[in-house]
């Protein structure tokens, strides 16, 4: 049995924002009491969120907790029940095409242009940004070398593997140079080679001042490069902070300081000490 402490929320250090702590004009990403519903189900509950720019932010959750539901009313694509959202100080749902200049976006469900090959699509995506012929052309070429797609840039992507389209569509989605990205599980169906590959292309853009936020059940990937994560459980945010924030707001410091992500994921959401046993399999 885990001797992990139990999550205190009254802890001192516990910095989850409030409705009117935060200047949307001052940061990459902000959420205003922000909810969703989908008939009696309540997916998103008055969301306070802050992602200070030049951040990886991990948006952490289980199944159906709401954070696909969150980075589509984030990006546009789902209109809120209510609350409003920034992203760089744009508010998303008043001004949404300067918003989506300024954004990349790698959904959860990549709807992408079957008929077009790999490297047309970039091309499109270019295009679609305003980004210059010549410029389009110098970081396709390299974003397909790099991602291992120069052999298959001609094919068309209804014949890509799962793990294809996802680095056609991270490069779509990357090729203007966003000030904000979001990514809902972008490392999902990829193979280890290519997961490096794309932790570090997004490392370099955060060096280079992108802000990212991102969606992960992979713990490992989110700890190494996450400098601040968010869990949601049930549609409401339950921590938040960098990973020695959350360490530390485990109750009892000392049993706490060697946590791991995933000891404080299962600690917040109420899932360390259930029983999973299969009753039938005695
Ligand atoms: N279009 C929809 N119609 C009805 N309910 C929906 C719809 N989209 C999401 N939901 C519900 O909202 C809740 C949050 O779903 P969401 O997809 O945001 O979860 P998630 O945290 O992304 O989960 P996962 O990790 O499994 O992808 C779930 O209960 C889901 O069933």
């Amino acid at each position: 049995m885990s001797t992990f402490p139990e999550y205190n929320p009254d802890a001192q250090s516990l910095s989850i924002p409030t409705a009117s702590s935060v200047q949307p004009e001052h940061q990459a990403v902000v959420t205003r009491d922000l909810v969703r519903t989908f008939g009696q189900k309540l997916a998103v509950n008055h969301l306070n969120l802050s992602v200070r720019s030049g951040e990886f932010f991990g948006f952490l959750g289980p199944n159906g907790a709401g954070k696909s539901t969150t980075i589509k009313m984030l990006v546009g694509l789902l209109r809120p029940s209510g609350g409003e959202v920034w992203v760089d100080g744009i508010n998303v749902w008043q001004e949404p095409l300067r918003a989506r200049a300024i954004m990349g976006v790698l959904p959860e469900y990549l709807n992408l242009y079957e008929r077009l090959s790999g490297r047309e699509f970039i091309t499109f995506s270019g295009h679609m940004y305003g980004v210059s012929p010549a410029d389009i052309e110098r970081r396709r070429e390299e974003l397909l070398q790099v991602l291992d797609l120069s052999n298959d840039a001609d094919k068309m992507i209804v014949d890509y593997s799962v793990g294809m389209r996802k680095k056609v569509a991270l490069a779509a989605a990357i090729i203007h140079r966003p000030r904000v990205l979001f990514l809902d599980e972008p490392f999902e169906g990829i193979d280890p080679v290519s997961s490096r590959t794309v932790r570090d292309i997004l490392q370099d853009l955060t060096h280079r001042g992108t802000t990212i936020f991102f969606s992960s059940h992979i713990m490992e990937v989110v700890e190494r490069l996450c400098t601040r994560v968010g869990i949601i459980n049930q549609g409401t945010l339950v921590a938040e902070g960098s990973l020695q924030e959350l360490r530390d707001r485990a109750q009892g410091n000392h049993e706490g300081k060697d946590a791991t992500l995933e000891d404080i994921f299962l600690n917040v959401v109420g899932a360390r000490n259930e029983n999973h046993n299969l009753s039938w399999l005695e």
